[in-house]
Parts: C-alpha cells; structure tokens; sequence
C-alpha cells in the first residue's frame, strides 16, 4: 500500500481498511528508519491516523496544514512525496526533521519552536479573507505546545474575530516530559468527560425535533447549554474563547477521526476539535517510554535498546551534578525549566529538592519574569534553559532581568552548533542577542571542569544577571576537581605564551585552538593561546597588553561572528582608540546552518582547527612580507 501512495490525492481512493492498513505500514516505516537515523519517533508514531484523516478530510496545499514545533510533521513529509528520502532524516543535506518551506509546497510554515502554529494561522486566515479566497486553514498543535504563551494569544484574538480557522489539539497528556499546568488539568477534565457531550448531543436533537424554534425559545435552550457546561465541566474553557468544541475523539479511530474534520471542515468561525492519542503508539518501547524515544539516536528494534555513544560525560550532566551539590549547600538556590526538565538534566535536582524546582511549561518568557521575582526576594533562581529558546524570553531579559540588576542565572545549554535539528535549534545567537545589554555577565568555559567553577562563580555572584553557556554534548574528558573555585569576573587565562599573533578563544572552541597551535608548533609558529572565559565584561587589561606588544588577534567563538564575542574585542579596541591592530573574527557566519553533525557544520562554517591554523598562517609576519 505505502509504495502506492505519492501524493495526498492517493490516499482518498482507499477505504477505511486499507487506510488501517496504510496506518501499520507507516509505523513500520518509521521504527525501521528511524532507528537508524534517529529522529522523533514517538510524536510521530502517535499522529499517524490523524494525519492520514487530515489528508484524507482537507485538501493539502490548497488548504492549508501548519503544524505546531514540526516535530511530528514524519508522516506529512511520507504522504507529501518525501518517502524516498527518508534514509537521509535529519542528515547532512538531507531531509529536514521540520516542515521545510522549500522541500515540498505542502510546508507552508516552518517551525521547530513551540506555539507558533495558531498565530501563523491566524495570519493565514486574514490573508484568505482580504484576498476572498476559499480554503480551510488547519493547524495541529499539542497539549503541551499550547502550554505556551502565544498559542494562548492567539486563541484570545481568533476568539474575537471569529474567522474560520480549525485547531487540532493532539493531546497525548505528554510535553517531552508529562506536560504540566492547568490548562493540562482542564484537558484532563474534558478527557474524562463524556457526559458533556452526550447531554450536548441530545439537547441539539431535542432542538431539532422542535419546529421552528425561535424567540424566547431558542435563548432558552441556548441558556440551558451554557448551564450544561458549568454544571457538567465547570465551564469548558475553549467554547468560552468564542471556539466550537468538537470531541474528545479518539485519535486512533479513523472514522471517528474523519467524522469529526468533516464536522469541524463545515463549522463557521474557529473550531477546535479535541483529539486523544497516544505517544509512540504501535511500538511497545516508545508507548512505555515516550519520553525516552521522543527524540531519539539509534536503537535496536527489537528490544527498543537505544545504543548510547561512548564519551566522557556531558557537559548538561556537570551542570546537573553541580547545582545539586551547590543547592545542597545554599537553600536559596531555586531550579527552572521551561519544559526540559530532562534535556536540561535538572530531572534529578527535581526529585531531590521537589519544592524549589519548578517547571513552567512551555513559557521560557513566564520562567525569565518569574525568576527576575525570585531574585527581588534575595533568593538565587538558575534558569536552565537551551540558547535558542532563551530567545523567546528576549523582553524579558532586557526589561525584567537586566534592567533591574537581578541577581539571576542563566545556565544556557545546547549553547552553539547542535547538530541534527538544524537552523531552527542552532545556539549561536546568545553571545550577540546578551552581549548588548548592561548589566549582563557571559561566561563559557573551556571544558566540564570549568564548567563547574562557573556555577558556582555564578552563583556566589551579586552583581546582577550572569550567564554561563556551555555546548551540546560530551565534554572534553577531563578530570573534575573535588572543591569549586571562585573563577575572577572579566578575566582571561592564558594557556599556552606564544608570539605574533594571539587566539582568543570562547568557551568549546579552546580545544581547537590549542590543536592548531601544536599543528602550527610542528611548523616552527608559536601563537599565543588565551581561553577568553567572559564575552563581558571582557579581559581589557589583556587585550590591551596584546596591543601594545604587536600581536595580530584571531578570535575564535561558536556564536554569530556579527554581534558576538570577536565583535566585542573590535569595539574594544575602536573604543580605546587602538586603531592599527589587526583582529581577524572567526565564528558563524550571517546565515542559518542548517541540519546535519556538529562536525560537518563546523566544517561548513570554518570552524576547525585545520582552519585557524590556516588563519594563523595567513597572518605570520614573515609569511605575511612573502605574500
Ligand atoms: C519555544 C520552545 N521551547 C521548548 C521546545 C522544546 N520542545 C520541543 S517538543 C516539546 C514538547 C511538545 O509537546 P507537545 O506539543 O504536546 O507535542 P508532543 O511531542 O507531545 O506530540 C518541547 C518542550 C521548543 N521546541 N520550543
Ligand atoms: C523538538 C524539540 O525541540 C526537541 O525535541 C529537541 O529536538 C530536543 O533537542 P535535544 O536532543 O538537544 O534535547
Ligand atoms: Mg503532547
């Protein structure tokens, strides 16, 4: 059945049993290359029937399917023509693991952050209208996406406006972690509730029976509705948002499943129809731990054995380790995640300190306010969060957080190039988006071990807000010393002396640069190596003295080379009125990197160590006179 399948259209000469059929053989598919590629299986594996009805109700591209992160958009890509390139999911130039505008024209709206799908189809939906075109707009947002604070936004205004636009909620009780908050409860209510329905149903019925209800009549049965809903669900909040409620419909039943679009595909104005699966659904592994196989490397089908790398520990188990070992110390100290409990490794921290850790949601804006509150009360709040999503807390950094000199802490993981989700998770805008605002501290440490002696230094520190970033990942290996260190505020190391010319390095990228000094050492050139420590308040002392001395600066930072790091030793420079160095910036360039290893982005982006060598070459005095 799936090799018949090429485009959506296919899909609407099957019946109910050969789409059941269907259903199994893209399960199959998923697990079988999945388990190679790695990727997001379990979201995926629960969407399978809702996506097929999807396909099957609505009438992709004309209509419009936007899908909320894009994490389970797997079975959209297969039934969208993208099948064959499975082989290549989340691979270096392969298919992408989100909804991709340019691979098919069936994406029509690119995702990976959460709660984005409701406002992106709000303004689907105004276009459609000023334009008077005719198509349905759809999008498919989880439970634990609509934990988020736009998709609550959104709702707000489609409520008021009243366009038609469906909203499928895909609740499967489940964020990557169990979802949480009390939009969460509600839909546990509504789960339960069946009687709601039922009353409803009949009460329509009823209405129908009556001929030509109107006048006082129909506001009666309209008040004896709305009654219903309190006395039943204690207000069903959507209907009170001005949506039409269709469900709950099991997401697993296909003619229910396509029952209820066809409903919601001819109801005016927003509707939003309530669908219940089951995360990993079909896959025993993935069903018990769907927390496990969310995003997941490679395993054994078989067994559902996820087959871990070797490698020294990483970088968010340091930070895990530490922040236990500080707050067993310091009660202040008062954890935040903003759904990552797990990704952000503060799970253990969680079960250990249950009362002052908290986990928000999806609201990286709500967790950057909340812990700015925390930190008015003298408390110590360590908002543990990945780069990019810090991003959605922008405002609130600038406005919460820094303007009023809070003593908060930032722990930014996934800090840098991450590999496999590509542009739309990539850590490289903190430097530049942070480095602008006063009062901010950014520090990244060379390897794990220093890793720790940040948090601490960070956490022993009251002058304000401090980040400290650090990457995707293993470590380095090293050693752990038993007792932390208060690490100087704005102070650089220098690792290796060197002469000529000096590399700067930020945080991860010391390693390659100590590695292309020895390759450089083996060719009779000795640069300077310096671990930077602070993007701010940088080591002016040092860059200074290099100054004076005549060296030529590379600097060396997994980070937006425009606003970054490099960027803020020119401005140091320019500012002191050293106008003939020369620096020379090495980072990310001004565009998206897009998914595949980390090794392959840093080789796209120039980032290895064979490249700063070559730098470093370039810019050797005697060289230099040659060229
Ligand atoms: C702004 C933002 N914060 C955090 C994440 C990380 N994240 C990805 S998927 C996910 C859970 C989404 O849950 P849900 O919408 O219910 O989808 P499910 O995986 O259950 O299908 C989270 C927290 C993100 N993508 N975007
Ligand atoms: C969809 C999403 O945003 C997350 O599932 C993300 O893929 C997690 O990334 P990590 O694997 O780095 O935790
Ligand atoms: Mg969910």
């Amino acid at each position: 059945m799936l090799s018949t399948i090429n485009s959506p259209q296919d899909l609407k000469k099957l019946n109910i049993s050969q789409l059941t059929e269907l259903a199994e053989e893209i399960r199959a598919f998923l697990i079988e290359n999945l388990s190679v590629t790695g990727g997001h299986l379990a979201p995926n594996l629960g969407v399978v029937e809702l996506t097929l009805a999807l396909h099957y109700i609505f009438d992709s591209p004309k209509d419009k399917l936007i899908w909320d992160v894009g994490h389970q958009a797997y079975v959209h890509k297969m039934l969208t023509g993208r099948m064959e390139r499975f082989d290549t999911l989340r691979q270096y130039k392969g298919l992408c693991g989100y909804p991709k505008r340019s691979e098919s024209e069936h994406d029509v709206w690119e995702t990976g952050h959460s709660s984005t799908s409701l406002s992106a189809a709000m303004g689907m939906a105004i276009a459609r209208d000023l334009k008077g075109e005719k198509h349905k707009v759809i999008a498919i947002i989880g439970d634990g996406a609509l934990t988020g604070g736009m998709a609550l936004e959104a709702m707000n205004h489609m409520g008021h406006e009243g366009r038609d636009v469906t909203v499928i909620l895909n609740d499967n009780e489940m964020s990557i972690a169990p979802n949480v908050g009390a939009m969460h409860n509600h839909l546990g209510k509504l789960r339960t509730n069946h009687n709601y329905r039922r009353a409803k149903e009949e009460i329509e019925q009823l209405l129908k029976k009556i001929p030509a209800v109107g006048g006082k009549m129909a506001k009666l049965v309209e008040r004896l509705k709305d009654g219903l809903k309190y006395v039943v669900v204690s207000g069903i909040l959507f209907e009170e948002l001005g949506f039409t409620y269709l469900g709950p419909v099991d997401g697993h039943n296909l003619p229910a499943l396509m029952e209820a679009l066809r409903q919601a595909s001819h109801t005016k104005g927003p509707v939003l129809v309530h669908v219940i699966t089951k995360k990993g659904k079909g896959y025993a592994p993935a069903e018990l731990d769907s927390y496990a196989f969310h995003g997941v490397g490679m395993y054994k089908i078989e067994s559902g054995e996820v087959l871990k790398s070797e490698g020294p520990p990483s970088y968010t188990s340091i930070f895990a380790r530490t922040i236990e070992k500080l707050a067993e110390k310091d009660s202040r100290i008062v954890a935040i995640t903003a759904a990552m409990p797990n990704g952000t490794g503060l799970d253990h921290f969680a079960q250990k300190y249950p009362e002052r850790f908290f986990d928000v949601g999806i609201a990286e804006q709500h967790a950057t306010t909340m812990a700015a509150g925390i930190a008015t009360q003298g408390l110590k709040p360590v908002f543990a969060v990945y780069s990019t999503f810090l991003q959605r807390g922008y405002d609130q950094l600038v406005h919460d957080v820094c303007r009023q000199n809070l003593n908060v802490t930032f722990a930014i993981d996934r800090a840098g190039l991450v590999g496999a989700d590509g542009e739309t998770h990539q850590g490289v805008f903190d430097i530049a988006y942070m480095r602008s605002l006063p009062n901010m501290t950014i520090m990244m440490p060379k390897d794990e071990n220093e890793l720790q002696h940040m948090l601490y230094t960070a956490l022993m520190y009251d002058g304000g807000p401090i980040a400290v970033r650090y990457p995707r990942g293993s470590g380095e290996g090293v050693p752990l010393d038993g007792e932390f260190k208060l690490l100087p505020i704005g102070k650089a190391e220098i690792l290796r002396p060197g002469v000529h010319v000096a590399i700067l390095a930020f945080g991860n990228m010391v390693p390659i640069a100590q590695k292309a000094a020895d390759m450089l050492m083996a060719e009779g050139m000795n640069p300077m190596v310096v671990n930077a420590r602070f993007a701010k308040p940088l080591d002016e002392e040092l860059l200074f003295m290099l100054a004076r001395d005549g060296y030529t600066i590379v600097t060396l930072e997994e980070g937006a080379v425009h606003g970054g790091f490099g960027s803020a030793v020119l401005e140091c420079y320019a500012q002191a009125g050293y106008h003939h160095i020369t620096v020379e910036l090495m980072g990310i360039p001004d565009y998206y990197v897009e998914h595949g290893s980390v090794k392959e982005q840093r080789a796209e982006v120039g980032l290895t160590s064979e490249k700063v060598a070559h730098k470093v070459r370039s810019l050797w005095p005697a060289r230099r006179q040659r060229a």
